[in-house]
C-alpha cells in the first residue's frame, strides 16, 4: 500500500483553515487538520514544500515510522509550525488505518472508556450581568460545564468577550487589533463574576476561567485564592508557561484546580508541569501537539501524576481536530473535560461530520475513520483571507500577554 497524493486544501468558512489529504493507491484517503491560527500559511509552506514531497510512494500503515521520519528527520524540532504538520500527517493516517480497519478510530486506540464526552461551552458578556445571562443560556442548553469570561469595566475588549452568544472569533482582522489590558481591574472584577455565578445558580454546574497567560505568578496566586470559595472546575493559563517553575508560587497559595497547555507543542513542554504536579490538567490537543500519536504519550505520562485531559477545542481548530479528539476522549483513561465551542453552519457544510452534542455532551460517531470529511468543492468557494489574533497593550503602551 502507498500513499499516492498528498494536497493541502486551505478554506475560510467564516475563519481560516488549513486541511491535508492523503490519498492512497487503493482509493482510500485520509484527512488532518494543519490549522495555526494567524500564521496559517507557514504550514501550508511547511507541508507543501518540505513534507508532501517526501511522503509520496510511503507505506500509509507505517504511522509511527512517519512520524518519528518527520520529528527526528526534520533535525528542527518542536515549534509551532512543524508539530502542526506533523500532526496533519498522523491525523490523516490514523483516518486511513481505521477506515481500512473498518473501525471508527477509538477502536484502534483500544474501545471505549467512556459513554460520551462531558464539553465545556463558552459564555461570554460585555460585563457582569452580561455573563450571567449567558451562563443561563448554556445551562438552558444542557451544558454541565461552563467557561465564563467577562468584559472588565475600563480594560477595551478584554480577552475571551465575544460578539454573537454562541460562536467566539477573535482572529477578524487584516492586522492585528489592539486591546487591553489592566490586572488591577480584572483582579477586583472577576472574582466578582464567580460570586454572582454561584449566588445565582448554585454549585450544579461546573465552571472554568481562562486567565490567558496575562498574570504574574503572585498575581494568579492571589486569583487563585480568591476563586476558592466558588470551586472552579478549572483556572486556565493563570501565568505564562515559559518558565515553569513560577507554578510553585502558584500552586502553594491555592488549591483552585490549574489547567494548561493549550500553546504546548510536545512532551517536552508538559513534562515538568506534570511531574511537579503543579497542574490538574493538560490543555494539549490533537493539532497542536503532534496528531494522536504524540498525544496519546502527553496523556499516559499525565495518568501516572493524577493529571487529567482538557483539550483545547477553540473554533480556530477545525471539525477534524475536534472529530479526532472525541476519538481520543472516548478512549482515553484519565479523561478529565473538552472544550466545545461551536463552529459557524458554513464550516460545519465544509467539513460534514458525524459527532453530535446532547445534553452536554459530545458524542463521537461509528463511522470507520474520524468521522469528518472535507467537501472540496464548497472548500472551493471560501478562499484564504488574512486574518490576525489581536495583541494587549497596557494602559501605557507597553506590549502584554495577549
Ligand atoms: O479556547 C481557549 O481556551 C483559548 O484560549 C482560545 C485561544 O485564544 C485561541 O485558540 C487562539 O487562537
Ligand atoms: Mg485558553
Amino acid at each position: 500500500m502507498q500513499i499516492q497524493a498528498a494536497k493541502v486544501i486551505v478554506t475560510s468558512p467564516g475563519r481560516n483553515f488549513v486541511t491535508l489529504k492523503i490519498e492512497t493507491d487503493q482509493g482510500v484517503h485520509g484527512i488532518g487538520d494543519a490549522t495555526l491560527n494567524g500564521r496559517e500559511l507557514s504550514v501550508v509552506s511547511y507541508l507543501e514544500d518540505h513534507v508532501n514531497p517526501a511522503l509520496i510512494g510511503k507505506d500509509p500503515r507505517r504511522i509511527e515510522d512517519i512520524w518519528q521520519y518527520l520529528y527526528r528527520g526534520a533535525y528542527w524540532r518542536r515549534g509551532p509550525v512543524t508539530m502542526r504538520a506533523i500532526a496533519a500527517v498522523d491525523v490523516a493516517l490514523w483516518d486511513i488505518k481505521a477506515k481500512m480497519a473498518g473501525m471508527p478510530l477509538y477502536q484502534l486506540r483500544g474501545g471505549r472508556s467512556r459513554d460520551k464526552v462531558m464539553v465545556y461551552g463558552h459564555a461570554n458578556g460585555s460585563d457582569i450581568g452580561e455573563t450571567v445571562e449567558a451562563v443561563g443560556e448554556y445551562i438552558d442548553l444542557g451544558y454541565k460545564a461552563i467557561r465564563a469570561q467577562t468584559g472588565v469595566p475600563g480594560i477595551k475588549d478584554a480577552y475571551g468577550v465575544g460578539r454573537g452568544k454562541l460562536h467566539y472569533e477573535p482572529a477578524d482582522a487584516e492586522l492585528p487589533s489592539v486591546t487591553g489590558w489592566d490586572t488591577r481591574k480584572a483582579l477586583d472584577y472577576v472574582p466578582k463574576l464567580f460570586e454572582k455565578l454561584r449566588n445565582t445558580y448554585g454549585y450544579d454546574h461546573h465552571l472554568l476561567h481562562d486567565g490567558h497567560h496575562r498574570y504574574t505568578p503572585q498575581e494568579a496566586a492571589n486569583l487563585g485564592k480568591m476563586l476558592e470559595p466558588f470551586q472552579l472546575f478549572w483556572l486556565e493559563d493563570c501565568t505564562a508557561a515559559e518558565n515553569q517553575e513560577a507554578f510553585k508560587l502558584v500552586r502553594q497559595h491555592t488549591v483552585t484546580p490549574l489547567a494548561v497547555g493549550e500553546i504546548f507543542t510536545t512532551i517536552w513542554d508538559c513534562k515538568d508541569l506534570i511531574q511537579n504536579q503543579l497542574i490538574d490538567y493538560i490543555r494539549a490537543t490533537i493539532v497542536g501537539a503532534g496528531g494522536l500519536t504524540h498525544l496519546r504519550r502527553i496523556a499516559d505520562l499525565a495518568a501516572l501524576y493524577q493529571v487529567r485531559t482538557g483539550c483545547h477545542g477553540a473554533t480556530d481548530l477545525s471539525p477534524v481536530t475536534m472529530g479526532t479528539a472525541l476519538h481520543f476522549d472516548t478512549w482515553v483513561p484519565n479523561f478529565g473535560i473538552q472544550e466545545y465551542m461551536r463552529h459557524t453552519e458554513a464550516t460545519d457544510e465544509v467539513f460534514p461530520h458525524d459527532y453530535s452534542f446532547a445534553d452536554g455532551y459530545l458524542h463521537c460517531g461509528e463511522t470507520p475513520g474520524h468521522g469528518v470529511d472535507i467537501d472540496e468543492d464548497l472548500a472551493a468557494k471560501y478562499p484564504y483571507k488574512p486574518a490576525y489574533l489581536p495583541v494587549a497593550r497596557l494602559e501605557d503602551g507597553s506590549m502584554w500577554n495577549w
